[in-house]
C-alpha cells in the first residue's frame, strides 16, 4: 500500500500525519510501528490519523504510539493535528474541534504560528502515590491529564537518568495494566520549571510531552502556589505555556488547561508499506 503523509513535530515531540477522511487507510498495530521506527521506516514518537468526526465535532483524532498502541490522546499531536487540519479548509480556519479518547477538545491558531488546545479537565489525582523507587529520593505524584501521568520534582534534572526511573516507574505494579508517562520536573523560577519526560509507548525520553507539561505546571500550582500561565522549559529546547483555573487544587480539581506552543510541518512524503 502507497502512504502519503506528513510529518510534523510540537516542540520536538514528532509525528506522522494521515488524513484518513475516507477511512480507507486500515494499519494494524505492527504497520504503525513500522512507520514510526527510526530506522525502518519514517520515525517519529507517534502517528496521528485524521477521521471524520462522529459526535458533531469538525473532525475525530486518532493516536498511536511508536509502538503502534492507541492512546487516548496527545497534547503536541493535538497541535499538530489542529495546525493541520485548521489547513484542510479554505480559507484555512482559525479554530478547529477535534473529538479524541479522552474528550472534545479545541485548537486555536494564535499568534507567531502558535497553536492553543483546550484540555480535558484533569482526574484521577494522587498528591502521592506512595511508590518508592531505589535511588530516587523523591515524592512520586500523579494525575491524568487526557493521559496518565506521574510526577516527580527533583533538584537534579540535567543529570537525572530518566530513561532508569522513568522506566521503573512506567512498569510499576502500581500503574498497571495500562501503565504511564513519567514526568521529572524542577522549578526553575517563579511560575516557571524545566520538565524531562520518559513516555510510554516511545518507552524513552521525548524531546516534550504537552500532556506531561499540563500536569507538571498544575503540581507547580499545587505545592508552591505557582499562578497561571506557568512557562515549561522542555528537553528539546523549546518553552511552551500552561494556562488553568483551580477550582480546588488541592483536591486536584482544575478547569481550563489550555497548552500553547509550536506545530511545525517537516516535510511532506511517500512511502510504500
Ligand atoms: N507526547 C504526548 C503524550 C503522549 C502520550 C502517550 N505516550 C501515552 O500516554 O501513551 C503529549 O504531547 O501529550
Amino acid at each position: 500500500m502507497k502512504l502519503s503523509f506528513t510529518k510534523m513535530n510540537g516542540a520536538g515531540n514528532d509525528f506522522v500525519v494521515l488524513d484518513n477522511r475516507d477511512l480507507s487507510i486500515q494499519l494494524s498495530k505492527e504497520q504503525i510501528a513500522q512507520l514510526c521506527h527510526r530506522q525502518r521506516g519514517i520515525g517519529a514518537d507517534g502517528l496521528l490519523a485524521v477521521e471524520p468526526a462522529e459526535q458533531g465535532a469538525d473532525y475525530k483524532f486518532r493516536y498511536y504510539n511508536a509502538d503502534g498502541g492507541e492512546a487516548e490522546m496527545c497534547g503536541n499531536g493535538a497541535r499538530c493535528f489542529g495546525a493541520y487540519t485548521s489547513q484542510l479548509s479554505q480559507p484555512a480556519a482559525q479554530q478547529v474541534s477535534f473529538e479524541t479518547i479522552a474528550g472534545t477538545l479545541a485548537a486555536d491558531m494564535v499568534s507567531g504560528g502558535n497553536v492553543k488546545i483546550a484540555m480535558s479537565n484533569p482526574f484521577d489525582f494522587q498528591l502521592d502515590t506512595g511508590v518508592k523507587i531505589d535511588g530516587l529520593d523523591a515524592v512520586v505524584r500523579f494525575i491524568n491529564t487526557g493521559v496518565p501521568h506521574v510526577v516527580v520534582f527533583v533538584e537534579n534534572l540535567a543529570e537525572l537518568d530518566v530513561v532508569k526511573f522513568g522506566a521503573a516507574i512506567r512498569y510499576h505494579e502500581k500503574f498497571a495494566p495500562a501503565g504511564t508517562n513519567v514526568n521529572f520536573a524542577q522549578v526553575i523560577g517563579e511560575n516557571h520549571i524545566a520538565i524531562r519526560t520518559y513516555e510510554r509507548g516511545v518507552e524513552g525520553e521525548t524531546l516534550a510531552c504537552g500532556t506531561g507539561m499540563c500536569a507538571c505546571a498544575l503540581f507547580n500550582h499545587i505545592l508552591d502556589g505557582a499562578s497561571s500561565p506557568v512557562k515549561v522549559d522542555v528537553a528539546g529546547g523549546d518553552t511552551l505555556e500552561i494556562g488553568f483555573e483551580a477550582v480546588n487544587a488541592q483536591q486536584g480539581e482544575f478547569v481550563n488547561v489550555t497548552l500553547t506552543g509550536p506545530a511545525d510541518f517537516t516535510y511532506r512524503g511517500e512511502i510504500v508499506i
